[in-house]
């Protein structure tokens, strides 16, 4: 288990890692992610000891991991792949860091045959390409038999079969009770191989809750319906009485419609009325990627004008949205977060600060987030011959929190650490926009 209780890190005027609370149990793969620059690397270097915390601690099993007896028996991490003597074989690097641990040459060929490097021990890691590279630190990371895992980044550089391998390498150490904790910035790898998630924006907590809750609290759930092909009165028809019914109507690329708004049975029931057939009709939820987008998008530091662009014609198009969608969607796993921010120059958003952006929509359990409620001022689903009408999207939508952000202080829209660490000092949150970070900046 690893505990982090209000952990924050600076580095001169820089605040990396803001009061971060959570708590990384053993027995699931836990995923972290957070755009470039929110302190993920960081958080994980503090964990390692690496890196000493401005204020607040991380302890790892119960410990602080400089007090950890015997660490490398305890902890493994692959944090940077790159560090590692060029000039040494792959075993004879592993062997120098067994021999420093205490650990026997046999674990070395031993994990060397975990990550697929037999063939190649012998040869100068020098050579070695971006994946054969991340097996290796993969194999550092495993060489003393850990309880707890830590992996920045392990599919970096990795083909197909080696992105599978890890997911399962990720999963099968999980399932032997051990604590996983893995930073990725590939949103589709991350949903099949986590279970939980630790989100972090500007070095603060934004989410820590599962994975299904995770994409359930942000992203609105859809059906997709699709008339005859080629009869566009039907699909006339067919959008025009969904839109009457207070549904919202959008056009996918291949001909179907995606409807947010109504619930399956109605929808079926407006087209019966409609006299109109149905091909398709099929409730869906969003992906993690789109779910994570949604949520970090105010958090983001490193953006290409072509997506500022988009971000601002994304605020601009309110009425394709789904309701509670245009900020970021609040519930029991997102601690208190800014709205979307993305206006050029302003200063960066943080998170639970005072005179941030509230959400907009309900908020807390209950609210829409699973996305079949009603719209804006449209009729509340649950009345009239719908009400009570099961969740069509129920099977794919999530089951109850498993395990909700701490609760928010007064005062505090962030989230909270447990009394123990000290307060942070200097200023109540980070800012980047008082930082001289480039030269012109400082002048
Ligand atoms: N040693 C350091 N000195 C000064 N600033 C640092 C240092 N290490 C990290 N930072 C800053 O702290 C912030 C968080 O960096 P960190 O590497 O932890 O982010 P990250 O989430 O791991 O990013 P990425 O996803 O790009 O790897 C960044 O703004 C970074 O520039």
């Amino acid at each position: 288990m690893i505990e982090a209780y209000g952990l924050t890190k600076r580095y001169g005027a820089k605040t990396a890692v803001y009061n971060l609370s959570f708590q990384v149990r053993p027995g699931t793969v836990t995923g972290f992610l957070g755009p470039n620059g929110s302190g993920k690397s960081t958080t994980m270097r503090m964990i390692l000891g690496l890196d000493a915390p401005t204020a607040g601690q991380v302890t790892v099993g119960g410990h602080p991991f400089r007090n950890l007896p015997n660490a490398p028996r305890q902890v493994g991490a692959l944090l940077d792949a790159k560090a590692v003597h060029g000039g040494r074989s792959a075993r004879n690097h592993l062997l120098s860091l067994a021999q420093l641990s205490g650990i026997p040459s046999r674990r070395v060929d031993e994990v060397l045959g975990v990550v697929g490097l037999q063939q190649v021990a012998k040869k100068r890691s020098q050579g070695f390409s971006l994946g054969m590279g991340q097996r290796l630190g993969i194999a550092a990371a495993l060489l003393g038999d850990p309880q707890v895992l830590l992996f920045d980044e392990p599919v970096n550089g990795l083909d197909p079969e080696g992105i599978l391998w890890v997911r399962n390498l990720m999963k099968q150490l999980a399932s032997e009770g051990r604590t996983v904790f893995v930073s990725s910035h590939l949103m589709s790898e991350m949903a099949l191989t986590a279970e939980h998630l630790i989100v972090i924006g500007r070095g603060q907590l934004m989410a820590d809750t599962s994975v299904k809750e995770f994409i359930a609290q942000n992203s609105v759930g859809f059906a997709r319906v699709r008339t005859p092909e080629g009869d566009q009165t039907q699909r006339e028809k067919l959008t025009s009485a969904l839109q009457e019914a207070g549904g919202q109507v959008q056009p996918e690329d291949d001909g179907a419609l995606r409807v947010s708004g109504l619930p399956l049975p109605q929808i079926s029931d407006l087209a019966h009325q409609a006299d109109v057939r149905l091909w398709e009709l099929s409730p869906h939820q969003a992906s993690l990627e789109e779910a994570y987008m949604r949520l970090t998008q105010g958090a983001v530091d490193y953006r290409s004008t072509a997506d500022q662009r988009a971000g601002l014609q994304l605020q601009q198009q309110p009425q394709q949205l789904a309701p509670g969608q245009l900020g970021v969607p609040m519930g029991p796993g997102t601690p208190g977060m800014p709205g979307a921010q993305g206006v050029p120059g302003a200063p960066p958003a943080v998170p639970g600060a005072p005179g941030t952006m509230p959400p907009p929509g309900p908020t807390g359990p209950g609210a829409p987030g699973g996305g079949w409620g009603p719209p804006p001022g449209g009729a509340p689903m649950q009345q009239g011959p719908y009400a009570g009408a099961p969740d069509p999207y129920a099977h794919i939508a999530a089951q109850q929190p498993q395990g909700g952000p701490p609760p928010m202080p007064p005062g505090h829209g962030g989230p909270v650490a447990p009394p123990a660490p000290a307060a942070p000092t200097g200023p109540a949150a980070p800012s980047d926009a008082s930082r001289p970070d480039s030269e012109d900046d400082a002048r």
